[in-house]
């Protein structure tokens, strides 16, 4: 099967995306994922989105991450995703809805010669109570600042959900040894029954910090969207940050707000790589 496709990124965390028309088939969406997104054998990417109708919003996102599942939401991957709905001609408002697992994400564009550049992401609010988070863990009534101790390393750990589970390490190590070795262990700890994504923090001072993300289902990314709006929010709520926090990936920066209701903004760029077709063959 011929697929249409466009590959973007934002601050490195790369995406296939596909219309829904080109290939209506949702049962093969995490085949498709795994086959597209292979590094040697695919189009290569961290993830895949498929753009859809929504009887909610302007649009509806479905998330793949390159293993296969299904994630609620993807913050790098929507600000791709409103980049491609504009500059593809399907909406021409510069501000949409977008329907995820994870909620309706409003959504801010800014462009330049009619294209996209910037977007902006309203996030929603952080998730801190355990109960609402895939945590398996003592009574406790928001998961920050436990300690985890693994094999011989002691770690003091934060889990929130940002549409998806985010585990938060505040830490000057952010070596890419350190965090492909600890980054799957954390990732398929058995008190995250479905799994989470681990984030090694840096912070540098009251409005910069340094993040490093190995992602559930996807690996050590460039960035992590939802991943880096969890670090500001738990180190906003830490007091350790101001409302407005620069954060710096090994892919780019990007620039979280946290307003006093609880609600974060994301803004950050979505550029372009490359558009094709691609031979999806069922296995
Ligand atoms: N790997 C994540 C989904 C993608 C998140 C990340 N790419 C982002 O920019 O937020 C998960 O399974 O929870």
């Amino acid at each position: 099967m011929n697929i249409p496709f466009k590959k973007l990124h934002g601050a490195g965390n790369d995406f296939v995306i596909i219309k829904h028309e080109n290939f209506p088939y949702k049962k093969d969406f995490s085949q498709l994922a795994i086959k597209s997104c292979h590094r040697r054998f695919g189009i290569g990417a961290d993830g895949l989105m498929v753009v859809a109708g929504s009887e909610i919003a302007d649009f509806k996102m479905h998330y793949y991450n390159s293993d296969g599942s299904e994630a609620n939401m993807c913050g790098n991957g929507i600000r791709c995703f409103a980049k491609f709905v504009f500059d593809e001609g399907l909406i021409r408002k510069r501000h949409f809805s977008i329907e995820t697992l994870a909620g309706i994400k409003n959504i801010s564009i800014k462009e330049q010669d009619d294209k996209v550049h910037t977007v902006v992401v309203n996030m929603g609010k952080m998730i801190l109570e355990p109960n609402k988070i895939p945590v398996v863990t003592e009574e406790v009534d928001k998961f920050i600042n436990q300690s985890l101790e693994l094999e011989d390393k002691q770690f003091v750990i934060s889990t929130v959900l940002m549409g998806v589970p985010h585990t938060v390490i505040f830490t000057e190590d952010l070596q890419l040894a350190t965090i492909e070795e600890w980054g799957p262990i954390i990732e398929t700890h058995r008190m995250f029954p479905e799994k989470t994504n681990v984030n090694f923090a840096k912070i540098v001072d009251r409005c910069h910090i340094e993040v490093r993300t190995w992602e559930r289902g996807a690996g050590y990314t460039l960035a992590c969207g939802t991943g880096v709006t969890s670090v500001c929010g738990v180190a906003h709520y830490l007091g350790l940050v101001d409302e407005t926090v620069r954060v710096n990936t090994e892919g780019g920066e990007l620039i979280i707000t946290i307003f006093e209701d609880g609600n974060i903004d994301m803004e950050g760029p979505a550029e372009d790589i490359c558009c094709g077709v691609y031979f999806f063959k069922e296995s």
